[in-house]
């Protein structure tokens, strides 16, 4: 993803329209908005174009609106430009951009391929699938061009939905703000996402991460209030040792490790036996608890998950221990709770049910009264009130064991700020960080060595 949307907004249709019809009542006219949005656009072909000729495609509405205006400035900067339409008739800003646009105009069916290809045929007002013929036009022109700008999303691509169909684009210019569709599912077909940004006010509470502000110990802090951090291992002491290792260089004062195994990843992390869990518990110096990495399934891996759960400690549950919680009982907890499961136990713990992965995971988290952390190529974060947060974490973390690491740093973080939305923010990107500093082909066991470099970034 591109690092300079760090940050940015992502709406859904519904929120762009509305901040639109907002902008409109504050005296902004439409026409003025289409010609900010095709000079936005048309300024990023232009970086890229190298005079090379342009077809433009304009659909039915105001994607195709923008798809002349784009055409217009161009020529106006002497590019060859020819416009290929769907031949409607266009209402409002767009039939005023139509007006304007005097160059050669054609029909889909008949336009031959250019090098440049411009798509303006379909934005977020999609209702349903392309038609098969016209799709087929447009994998055509577009496969045979060498640079395809798709203008706010690529036509095809529903622009609430994770982003499943739609033209390939090499550069998609998001209008406004993002989308879910440039952020969920398959968003390569995106290419590399540029946002123009249109002075339009949005809605904030739907963002891509950004780097977090993290502040040094002071004078006054100890080991203690830095926190203390209990990993509850089980049958797979490794995953549980990785986890704690993460949670020691992911900024935790103390990390315990509750194991029938007695190794530890390094002399600073403490040993002890898993019967002392109960008092352990009990402790108020207590910062956060981490269960399931390596936890089992079995009746003890049961016994400890319940204990943990029915605790009022700072909670991340992750791996097993998710498979052994239930949403009736994640949501009687008081305390703080992060869930961090992948889309295999997120599924089975919260179903299949429909919507995008940003309204799926806001459901989980607002059903289970926890942050919950749905990992993958595109991490969502979501908070009960509704925020939620979009990752992309770099692929080389599909590796065994980087998940103990997630599951570990969101420990550490928990019990420095007992903030669990803002642990998990820190969490994923110190995690991504981290796995970025490491290089490619890293195995888990070496990952949390960068993240003390991760942590500087954030000072
Ligand atoms: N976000 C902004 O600030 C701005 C966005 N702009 C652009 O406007 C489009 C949205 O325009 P809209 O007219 O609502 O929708 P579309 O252009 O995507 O197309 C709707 C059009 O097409 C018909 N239709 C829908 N699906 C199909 C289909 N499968 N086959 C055929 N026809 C279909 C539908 O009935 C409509 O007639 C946004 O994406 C931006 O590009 C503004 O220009 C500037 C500000
Ligand atoms: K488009």
């Amino acid at each position: 993803m591109n690092p300079a949307l760090a940050g940015a907004s992502i709406v859904t249709a519904a929120q762009m329209r509305a901040a639109e019809v907002a902008c409109f009542a504050a005296g902004v006219s439409q026409v003025a908005l289409m010609e900010r949005a095709a000079r936005a656009v048309a300024q990023q072909v232009a970086r890229f174009a190298r005079s090379r000729p342009v077809l433009v495609l304009a659909g039915p509405g105001n994607n195709g609106g923008d798809g002349f205006g784009v055409a217009w400035v161009l020529a106006e900067w002497g590019y060859d430009v020819t416009v290929a339409t769907l031949g409607q008739d266009w209402n409002g800003a767009a039939a005023v951009m139509r007006d304007r646009w005097t160059g050669p105009t054609t029909d889909l069916d008949d336009a031959t391929p250019r090098p440049v290809l411009v798509d303006g045929l379909f934005g977020i007002g999609l209702t349903r699938p392309i038609a098969a013929p016209v799709r087929g036009r447009l994998a055509t022109l577009a496969a045979a061009a060498e640079l395809v700008v798709a203008i706010d999303v690529p036509s095809g691509s529903f622009a609430d939905q994770d982003a499943s169909d739609g033209v390939e684009a090499d550069i998609t210019v998001a209008l406004g703000a993002l989308k879910p569709c440039h952020v969920v599912g398959d968003t390569a077909r995106c290419g590399h996402l540029i946002l123009a940004d249109l002075a339009i006010a949005v809605p904030g509470d739907t963002r891509l991460i950004a780097r977090p502000v993290l502040h040094p110990p002071s004078r006054a802090d100890h080991k203690y209030t830095r926190g203390l951090v209990i990993v509850i291992g089980g049958t797979m002491p490794g995953a549980a040792r990785l986890a704690a290792g993460a949670a020691a260089r992911g900024g935790a004062g103390y990390v315990v490790l509750a194991s029938d195994d007695a190794r530890v990843p390094f002399d600073a992390v403490v040993s002890r036996k898993p019967d002392a869990i109960a008092a352990m518990l009990a402790d108020p110096k207590l910062g956060a608890v981490l269960i399931g990495p390596g936890l089992g399934r079995d009746d003890e891996a049961r016994t400890r998950s319940e204990e943990a759960a029915a605790s009022d400690c700072p909670l991340v549950i992750d791996g097993d221990a998710l498979a052994l919680a239930s949403i009736d009982q994640l949501a009687c907890r008081t305390a703080p709770t992060i869930l961090t499961p992948h889309s295999g136990e997120f599924d089975r713990l919260f179903g299949t049910g429909g919507g995008n992965k940003l309204e799926r995971t806001r459901d989980a988290a607002r059903r289970s009264g926890a942050i919950v952390v749905h990992k993958g190529a595109d991490t969502v974060i979501a908070a009960p009130d509704g925020q939620s947060i979009v990752a992309h974490p770099p692929a080389w973390l599909s590796t065994a064991g980087t998940g103990d690491v997630l599951a570990g740093i969101a420990a550490a973080r928990l019990a420095a700020s007992r903030d669990p939305m803002r642990a998990a923010i820190e969490a994923v990107w110190l995690h991504a960080r981290a796995a970025s500093l490491a290089g490619p082909a890293f195995v888990a066991d070496g990952l949390a060595m960068h993240l003390p470099q991760a942590i500087a970034e954030c000072l």
